[in-house]
């Protein structure tokens, strides 16, 4: 008989194409490869050749043995925006084209590996079921990746019971603070105007809300269900879950944890540069160089968010008004309307030349980890959430939809963590928020963040509990695959 050993399990991994998603995947991909298993990581062709134009990753990943990329269409066009101007389209197209090519793909042997074994385990993005019918019909497990919060994975559970205690769909003149009370545990602090932007459409028939209740009732079919938390943080949701599926690796922080894995592999760590699919602009970092500590504040509202030229305009008056340093990453399509087009006001100017730096793409793990960075205004992205708690860096929340209206709730109600300003884009606001942040409540936030960076730490250190999640996780792929082989 063979070892367990000779013959390595050969995963497929397989992310909805967005950054968001790709980025904690890849990082999943690099921990199992690190294990020793065979990896096959399926993009879009459209992020793929992002990948290797803006990441090198062809080159990085070449260090990782029996490590490879291939990739799928994504049926848009190559000029479309694929972010949230058009985001539903983005979800359309991938399926309509990737459903018949996926199942042909693995049945034709062409994602099998450099030396010809076939997928022995899948592990899919939370986001997309039908891998698990590909995966039941030719007999290879699957495991579901979902990249978001499980407190929002928790809500997504509960649209029904929602729809049948009348909280869903939203009424029109619907007092936004009112409680909800149909998720488990959040009964005395969530609002409805922190529920998932998807929850608050007023009509059920709603194509964003369908989804997410029809992709969220397919998980407990998978084999198992991975998610990038840790039993610390969100340990209270996390116990509501298993009542629907049992199976859960808790193994997050990703990016702690294959940053303490790598740390002790000098020859790997090249392959701990950012998977971004925009180009990153190094510049910042021997800007923040100069900075007194802890004294700036960072913006980024991450990959998919998109605003007024009139909203932009409100966060810089802010951001300049506030006093304080600050360094923004403004994608280049950030901005879609071009309303409030003109000449930037010189006040404008002369602030961010005397303490502001901007720039489209920053490498923001490093960024936040910079002893000169003190806050972060964010638009609460999972993976942004994550990498701030993890660097001890308090937030002002902005949430833009999806999962980062209840993070934002999170954060400042119930992690106390930073303060949420969602539904509000104003510069007196903005500049109010980053003053109680850089200076009046900090002591406040950096105590509790840093005990919350504390427990992240330890989760991913040996013997902690995302450490032994995922050595569990690796066992039990090792498990199905041999059953697949045999
Ligand atoms: O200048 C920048 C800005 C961002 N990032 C990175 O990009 C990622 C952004 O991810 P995230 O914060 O999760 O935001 P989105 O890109 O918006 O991610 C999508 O995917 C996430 C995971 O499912 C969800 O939580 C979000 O709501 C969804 O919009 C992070 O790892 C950042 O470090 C950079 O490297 N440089």
């Amino acid at each position: 008989m063979e070892s367990l050993e000779s013959k390595a399990p050969h995963v497929l991994i397989f992310p909805f194409p967005a950054q968001g998603h790709v980025n904690s995947m890849l990082k999943l991909a690099q921990l199992l490869s690190l294990a020793g298993l065979n990896i096959t990581f399926l993009n879009t062709d459209h992020n793929h050749n992002r990948l290797v134009l803006h990441s090198n990753i062809l080159h990085r990943f070449a260090c990782f043995p029996g490590f490879q990329f291939k990739s799928i269409p994504d049926g848009l066009p190559d000029d479309h925006p694929r972010n949230g101007v058009r985001f539903m389209e983005m979800f359309d197209s991938f399926e309509l084209v990737s459903i018949p090519l996926f199942r042909e793909m693995l049945c034709s042997g062409q994602l099998n590996s450099a030396t010809g074994q076939s997928v022995t385990c899948i592990i899919a993005d939370g986001v997309l079921s039908f891998p698990i019918d590909v995966g039941n019909e030719l007999g290879i497990p699957v495991i579901h990746f979902r990249t978001a919060s499980a407190c929002y994975f928790l809500a997504c559970f509960c649209i029904q019971d929602m729809i049948e205690a009348g909280e869903l769909p939203i009424r029109e003149n619907e007092d936004m603070d009112r409680l909800i009370r149909s998720i488990p545990g959040m009964e005395t602090f969530l609002r409805i105007r922190d529920l998932p932007s998807f929850f608050q459409a007023s009509n059920l028939a709603d194509p964003g809300l369908q989804i997410v209740a029809n992709k969220t009732r397919q998980s407990p079919r998978a084999h198992a269900l991975i998610l990038n938390t840790f039993e610390d943080l969100e340990g209270p949701v996390l116990s509501h879950i298993r009542t629907k599926c049992p199976k859960i690796y808790t193994i997050g922080p990703l990016h702690a944890i294959l940053k303490s894995k790598l740390e002790s592999k000098t020859t790997l760590l090249q392959s701990q540069s950012p998977n971004s699919l925009f180009e990153v602009d190094r510049s910042c970092m021997v800007w923040l160089d100069a900075q007194p500590l802890k004294s700036v504040i960072y913006v980024s509202f991450g990959s998919i968010t998109i605003m007024t030229k009139d909203k932009l305009m409100e966060f810089w008056y802010g951001l300049v008004n506030s006093k304080k340093r600050f360094l923004w990453a403004i994608r280049p399509d950030l901005v879609i309307q071009k309303d409030g087009e003109g000449q930037v006001p010189v006040e404008l100017v002369e602030g961010t030349k005397d303490r502001g730096y901007m720039v489209d793409w920053v490498p923001q793990e490093e960024v936040l980890v910079h002893q000169a960075v003190g806050g972060f205004l964010t638009h609460s992205g999972w993976n942004s959430t994550l990498e701030s708690i993890v660097a001890g860096v308090p937030m002002i929340c902005w949430p833009y939809f999806a999962d980062q209206q209840i993070n934002s709730r999170f954060v400042s109600e119930v992690w106390k963590l930073g303060m949420d300003m969602k539904d509000v884009c104003d510069r007196v606001m903005i500049e109010k928020m980053v003053n109680h942040l850089m200076e009046e409540t900090r002591e406040i936030f950096m105590k509790s963040i840093a005990e919350k960076a504390r427990l992240a730490k330890e989760s991913v250190s040996e013997g902690g509990s995302s450490y032994c999640n995922l050595d569990h996780l690796i066992k039990d792929i090792r498990l199905m695959s041999m059953a697949t082989t045999n």
